[in-house]
């Protein structure tokens, strides 16, 4: 191939999530079987699904922490079941997570939540700690008042944003969130996600973010899996998907609520 055909063909996008035939069971129950699921660089995927379909046993799978029945999760092109500890050093230091209930350390202040990652994972002095531990607040939209609160004296949404701020502590590639505007006013949910999608943009990260919110799945996702029948049963934008014979999916994106965050989108 010519120099000039070479540049001109198109880039394969990079696969940071490749699942394949994940197999995922308690006891008896299945949960997951031949499940499928790549996440591409750059994209914000939400994840849906009824519930008790599986979303958090997935996340936790990708995470580590619930090894797989069977198949294999690659993150960054390391398989998640077989990495060597610094494999596992590496692919924590590029992803960051924000847990549903924020999971924020409640005898810290603010700004030594959202420091926490760099002291446990670098070097680097506690002054240059502060500097980007702050940075990261600012990020999120708060104010240097916050910082020395504990998380008893923040709202819900304040909460939100400092676990996010902690979980962007270290400049990650890849950032999941679970559920992130589950318990905030459709105000706050609305600006918390403009403020994904706002970071998603700047930083060019990638953002697995599972989610019943339909609004945010309108406002901010470049695609959405969903999970039915123990997989994942379409990837695609939400556009595609509101034409999709899958019973769950009509119900999901064609019924009234789903109406209702397509016209406000
Ligand atoms: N540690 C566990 N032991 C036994 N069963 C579990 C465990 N964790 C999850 N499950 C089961 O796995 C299924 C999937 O759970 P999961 O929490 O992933 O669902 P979900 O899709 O995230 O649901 P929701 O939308 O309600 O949060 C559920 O039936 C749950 O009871």
């Amino acid at each position: 191939m010519t120099r000039s055909a070479a540049s001109e063909a198109p880039e394969t996008p990079e696969v940071l999530i490749e699942v394949r035939g994940l197999l995922s069971q308690f006891g008896e129950r299945t949960i997951h079987e031949n499940l499928d699921l790549d996440v591409l660089r750059g994209e914000v995927l939400g994840v849906v699904g009824g519930s008790g379909t599986g979303k958090t046993v997935l996340l936790n799978s990708i995470l580590g922490l619930k090894e797989p029945e069977g198949g294999t999760i690659r993150v960054f092109g390391h398989d998640v079941s077989d990495m060597t500890s610094a494999q596992a050093a590496e692919v924590e230091r590029r992803s960051g997570v924000l847990f549903q209930a924020g999971a924020l350390f409640s005898s810290l202040s603010v700004l030594e939540n959202v420091a926490s990652p760099l002291v446990e994972h670098t070097k680097l002095s506690r002054r240059v700690i502060r500097d980007i531990a702050e940075m990261k607040i600012a990020m999120v939209g708060l104010g240097p008042e916050s910082h020395h609160l504990k998380p008893a004296e923040l709202s819900g949404g304040m909460k939100k944003r400092v676990g996010l701020a902690r979980a962007l502590a270290l400049d990650p590639d890849l950032l999941y969130l679970d559920e992130p505007t589950a318990g905030l006013d459709p105000i706050g949910a609305a600006a918390f996600d403009e403020l994904i999608r706002g970071l998603s943009d700047d930083l060019g990260l990638t953002v697995f973010m599972i989610t019943h919110d339909l609004d945010s799945l309108y406002a901010i996702c470049d695609k959405v899996a969903v999970l039915a029948d123990k997989r994942v049963v379409a990837k695609a934008p939400v556009a595609e998907l509101e034409t999709s014979d899958h019973p769950w999916i009509r119900e999901y994106f064609l019924g009234p609520r789903g109406r209702a965050a397509h016209k406000a989108a």
